[in-house]
């Protein structure tokens, strides 16, 4: 096991007298070689729980152990552990990706630095086209991935990644899912830290889901979705003018989020769903419409919704 995590909390003074619990009770555990998804939204805890784990904050309650030694007892032993890409743009300043990647790559294995590996990770991510162009003049996704080249030239045993595809294109993307893979096959276990599920249910061997502070569920993303794996769900594009859609009495559930609705239902109700859909496309209601499994983001909404514990 590479990391074990027990019973964290962390609670900050809130305005006045208050206080927020930005970890309540956190438990899991990550072995080696595996790709962990923490999946929450804005203010979930997920930066306050990894800033635990790196050993740059304390925690009120619980215990962290990286490779069976306590991070509360020897607050640097994260140093030697792991590597990070933080969710913030790192300043690359006057220096290009290739001189940034070296530079830390030097620092953290001195003369056993091998610039092959700079070689093959600049392919893999077809970084070519920017490699010597100064890191200020560089778009946000390029900066991005530069930023995940310097987190992994050298990696830990523990691989913390916040938010590694946020700007990066479609295609890079792609790449980039395929070098995450890659750096397990030796043995290194990789943080996913993400609001982006969908993403995340493709690339993590298990995941959290983290609400409030809470894990409100964790395990393979076919345990998290758990009770709506059996599901399927309809997604509308509702036309910008439309107040509001009758809702069809098949639906088990349904959630808006701006023009997009998604409706779950039984897969007996398919042909109903279909028919229920042209219908609201023939009367300009919604735009078009997909149909498909329930996915990890269906059993997210789920949970984060009823804000209340499923399992730890
Ligand atoms: N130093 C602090 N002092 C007071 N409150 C804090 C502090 N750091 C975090 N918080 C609060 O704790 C909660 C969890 O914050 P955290 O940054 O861990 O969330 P997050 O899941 O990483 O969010 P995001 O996805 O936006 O980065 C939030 O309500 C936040 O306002």
């Amino acid at each position: 096991m590479i990391l074990d995590v027990q019973g964290v909390t962390k609670v900050f003074p809130g305005p006045g007298k208050s206080k927020k619990i930005a970890n309540d009770n956190i438990t899991f555990t990550i072995n080696e070689g595996e790709i962990f998804g923490l999946l929450g939204q804005n203010g979930a805890g997920k930066t306050t729980l990894v800033n635990q784990i790196l050993g740059l904050l304390t925690p009120d309650r619980g215990d962290i152990q990286l490779l069976g030694k306590s991070v509360l007892q020897s607050p640097t032993l994260a140093r030697s552990i792991c590597s990070v890409q933080p969710q913030s743009q790192v300043p690359l300043g006057f220096l290009t990706p290739k001189q940034a990647v070296s530079l830390i790559g030097k620092m953290r294995a001195g003369k056993k630095y091998d610039p092959k590996r700079l070689d093959m990770l600049f392919e893999a991510l077809d970084m070519g086209e920017w490699e010597n162009k100064e890191g200020q003049k560089l778009s946000g996704g390029a900066r991005r991935l530069a930023a995940f080249c310097m987190a992994v030239i050298v990696p830990g045993k523990l691989v913390i990644l916040d938010e590694p595809t946020n700007d990066v294109d479609p295609v890079r993307r792609r790449y980039l899912w395929q070098v995450i893979r890659d750096l397990t096959n030796d043995g290194t276990s990789v943080i996913l830290v993400t609001h982006n599920v969908v993403e995340a249910e493709r690339a993590v061997d298990r995941v959290a889901i983290i609400n409030e502070g809470k894990i409100l569920t964790q395990g393979t993303p076919t345990e998290v979705k758990g009770s709506v794996s059996n599901q399927m769900r309809l997604e509308l594009s509702l036309a910008k003018e439309l107040k509001e859609i009758d809702i069809p009495n098949w639906a088990l559930s349904t959630h808006q989020n701006g023009s997009r609705l998604f409706i779950s239902m039984d897969p007996s109700e398919v042909p109903a769903a279909i028919e229920w859909a042209k219908v609201q496309v023939d009367k300009g209601q919604c735009i078009d419409y997909s149909l498909s499994p329930s996915t990890i983001e269906d059993a997210y909404i789920e949970l984060t919704s009823k804000k209340e514990v499923v399992s730890s």
